[in-house]
This record gives C-alpha cells, sequence and structure tokens, in this order.
C-alpha cells in the first residue's frame, strides 16, 4: 500500500527523506548523551542547538525560546499547565468549542479541579466571534487557549487580534499552531502569542517531537520536573534523533512556503470540480480564511464513513473528522459547533494535500469521486425530506 493517493496530511505526514537521512545517524553512530561532559555526547548537544536554531528560524523565534516536546498534545498541556501554575490566582481559561482534544478534554478535566472554562462558539463558517472573546475576559482570566488553524476545516483563527484583546486583560495566550506550522508563514518576533505548539508528524519529521514556544519573559512552571535539560522547562534524557529531524524538517518546511500557492492551486481544483460536477456538495468552513491545504466537503445524504470506504478500495486516503475521534461515530465536534445540518455533519470528509500531492493524484480522485458518490446515493435510505425530517427530530431532542 506504499503507492497509495495520500491525502490524509493533517492526520499525519509523510518523513521527507532529507530528514530521514539527517537523523540516522543519531540513530547509529551518534548515540551520546547532548548533556555529557565529554567530546562524545558534546558534538550531540552542538547537533541539538542547530536543530533548535533551525526550528527557531522557521518561527521567527530565538532559540532559546524553544522547547522541545514529545508531541503537540504534550505541548498543549504544557503550555496549559505553565499559564495556570504560574498565575495560582487567577481561575479561568477561555478557550473555542472547536479545538483539538488536546485543549477540549484538558480543560474539560480543569472544569473537575476547580476552574472555570468559557468556550467560544464559532459560526457557520467557522469564525470565532470577537465580541464574545472581549465580553468574555475578565482580570481572573488567567489564560486563553486558542488553535491557530482548525485539523477538520482548515479555517484560521485572528491570533493577532485574539492577542492583543487577551494583553489588555494580563491574561497569557497560548495557540495551538499544530496544523499552521509549515503551512503558513509565522513570525514569533511581533507577535502578541506567548506560548505555541507544534508537533513535527504534521510537517514531514517522524512522530514522538514537538516543540512548545515560550516567548521570552513568560511566566513559566514546567509540566515535566526532573532533571535540567531544556533550560529546566522540560526535563528528560532528548529525544535527539526526533529534534534532530524535526530541525531538518523545519529547514525544508520554511523553503517550501516560498511554494504553498502550487499545493493551495491543486486544493482548489479539486474542490472546485467536485463542486461542480457532483450535485448537493458544500464546502465546510470559510472560503478564503483557511489553510491552503484543506478542503472540508459535505456530500449531502450519505455517510462520510461509507465514502472513506470506497475511496480506500481506490487507493486514496482521506478521512471524517479528525483521526483522534473517528471510531466513535460521533459526528465531529467541530462541524456540530458550525451548526452544520444533519445531512452535511454526517455525510463530510476531509481531504488535507501536501508538498508531495501531485496533478495526477487529484485526477484519479475526480475519476473515481463522481461513480462511489452516485452509487451511495441510489442506496442511501434518505431522501432530501427526509433528511429535513431527521434534522427536525435531532432538533427537537436536543432543546429537551
Ligand atoms: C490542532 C491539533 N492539535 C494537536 C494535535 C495533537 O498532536 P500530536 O498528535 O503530536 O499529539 C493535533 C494532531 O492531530 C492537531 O491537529
Ligand atoms: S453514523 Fe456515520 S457519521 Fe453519523
Amino acid at each position: 500500500m506504499n503507492d497509495c493517493i495520500y491525502l490524509d496530511n493533517n492526520a499525519t505526514t509523510r518523513i521527507d527523506d532529507e530528514v530521514i537521512t539527517a537523523m540516522l545517524p543519531y540513530l547509529t553512530t551518534y548515540y551520546g548523551n547532548p548533556s555529557s561532559m565529554h567530546t562524545f555526547g558534546g558534538q550531540v548537544g552542538k547537533a541539538v542547538k542547530e536543530a533548535r536554531e533551525q526550528v527557531a528560524s522557521l518561527l521567527g523565534a530565538e532559540s532559546s525560546e524553544i522547547v522541545f516536546t514529545s508531541c503537540g498534545t504534550e505541548g498543549n498541556n504544557a503550555a496549559i499547565h505553565a499559564a495556570l501554575s504560574a498565575q495560582p490566582d487567577r481561575k479561568h481559561i477561555i478557550t473555542t468549542e472547536v479545538e483539538h482534544p488536546a485543549v477540549l478534554n484538558l480543560c474539560k478535566h480543569l472544569e473537575k479541579k476547580g476552574y472555570t472554562v468559557t468556550y467560544l462558539s464559532v459560526n457557520e463558517k467557522g469564525l470565532l466571534d470577537l465580541d464574545e472573546l472581549e465580553a468574555s475576559l475578565t482580570g481572573g482570566t488567567a489564560l486563553v487557549s486558542t488553535m491557530y488553524a482548525n485539523n477538520e476545516t482548515g479555517v484560521l483563527f485572528p491570533v493577532e487580534q485574539i492577542g492583543q484583546m487577551v494583553k489588555e486583560y494580563g491574561a497569557i495566550y497560548h495557540v495551538d499552531a499544530v496544523q499552521a506550522v509549515g503551512k503558513i508563514p509565522l513570525n514569533m518576533k511581533d507577535s502578541t502569542i506567548d506560548l505555541l505548539t507544534l508537533s513535527g508528524h504534521k510537517l514531514h519529521a517522524p512522530k514522538g517531537i514537538g516543540v512548545l514556544y515560550v516567548r521570552r519573559g513568560t511566566r513559566f512552571r514546567p509540566l515535566l520536573i526532573g532533571g535540567h535539560q531544556e533550560r529546566g522547562r522540560r526535563a528528560g534524557t532528548e529525544n535527539v534523533p526526533g529534534i534532530i529531524a524535526l530541525g531538518k524538517a523545519a529547514e525544508l518546511a520554511k523553503q517550501h512556503l516560498a511554494n504553498v500557492d502550487r499545493e493551495k492551486r491543486l486544493r482548489d481544483r479539486l474542490e472546485q470540480s467536485i463542486l461542480a460536477t457532483i450535485p448537493d456538495t458544500v464546502v465546510n468552513g470559510h472560503p478564503t480564511q483557511r489553510l491552503p491545504n484543506t478542503t472540508n466537503i459535505g456530500f449531502k445524504y450519505i455517510e462520510g464513513e461509507a465514502i472513506l470506504l470506497h475511496l480506500n478500495q481506490y487507493g486514496i486516503c482521506a478521512s471524517s473528522g479528525s483521526a483522534c475521534t473517528s471510531g466513535s461515530l460521533e459526528p465531529s465536534h467541530v462541524l456540530r459547533a458550525m451548526g452544520l445540518p444533519y445531512s452535511v455533519l454526517h455525510g463530510s470528509i476531509r481531504f488535507s494535500l501536501s508538498r508531495y500531492t501531485t496533478d495526477a493524484e487529484i485526477d484519479r480522485v475526480l475519476e473515481v469521486l463522481p461513480g462511489i458518490i452516485e452509487h451511495l446515493r441510489a442506496l442511501s435510505p434518505f431522501s432530501s425530506d427526509e433528511a429535513d425530517w431527521l434534522q427536525e427530530q435531532e432538533k427537537a431532542v436536543l432543546a429537551k
């Protein structure tokens, strides 16, 4: 299955060959501990320093602001923990209804521990209402945590505008940028963001490595307490091969940002052809305030899972919802928060492209997809009338 058409890059990405070449010696020859006094370890420490600079350069940050972690989930947990324990008198958190479970479920857990959490709503395009944010901020707000780009729809939040509002209340601003890094340019130098999370496996590095950016001067308490690694901000012997890999991946991502238009053109062609050739299809999320590689399309009156299984038979990988919640058969919390109708909620598919995606691959999807949808609609018990009826039923249940 190595020759599959991989359009699930928001779930994870292929490791770049150059990244593998860069990391391999650190799994074999250079196995020293970067903290060791001897030259053998010291040379590894030097490579880690270079990787830190590569990541800093992609973010427009200083290398001292880069803390290596094990993944995006750890980065989000560490950021939220850091912000809350540095301000024990503030017990209020603001986040959004469409965050990744790594933030949402942690916030739900914190509610049980005595914190108050505001979950900001989104409109049908997946956008926030900044007036709602303004009305929610108080002097007791410790932290605002929002994503940069949504993993399911690609919708971008106006992080700098949000950050400015957050600063007025003296709160800490954390951004989950796991889906944004490498896809859109970031510059932390002129930013209002205090803490920012990224994950290596979303930008062609391996799984098990991530970064938490910590703005210089930000109040911070580590989540993992132990040794002095990462300047005391994340204890534990470093995942050296992962760090070297992420450094290389960051360097390549920076180069790639100049060519991201190619990916966007392919995404737009896929999206527009689907809308033009398959009836009853809609794009979920804002049409332009969006990542260049992502499209989330609703195929009304059929099940997303059924479409995915059929695509899979042609070796085409896409997804519905996020990989973390698939298998639950619950419709996506993101699309639900957008208030999409029942018929769209259950029949939505995410295609996410990468720099490896080719024109021929998009052609192939466009060749097989109309037939799949026609076939499934012929089998579907939901005529549009019945789907509307179901939606009314669902509303009635929710209202109870
Ligand atoms: C927006 C977002 N945040 C966090 C994560 C979690 O990252 P990781 O898989 O590295 O823990 C993901 C990955 O799916 C994501 O899309
Ligand atoms: S039953 Fe398939 S998504 Fe709802």
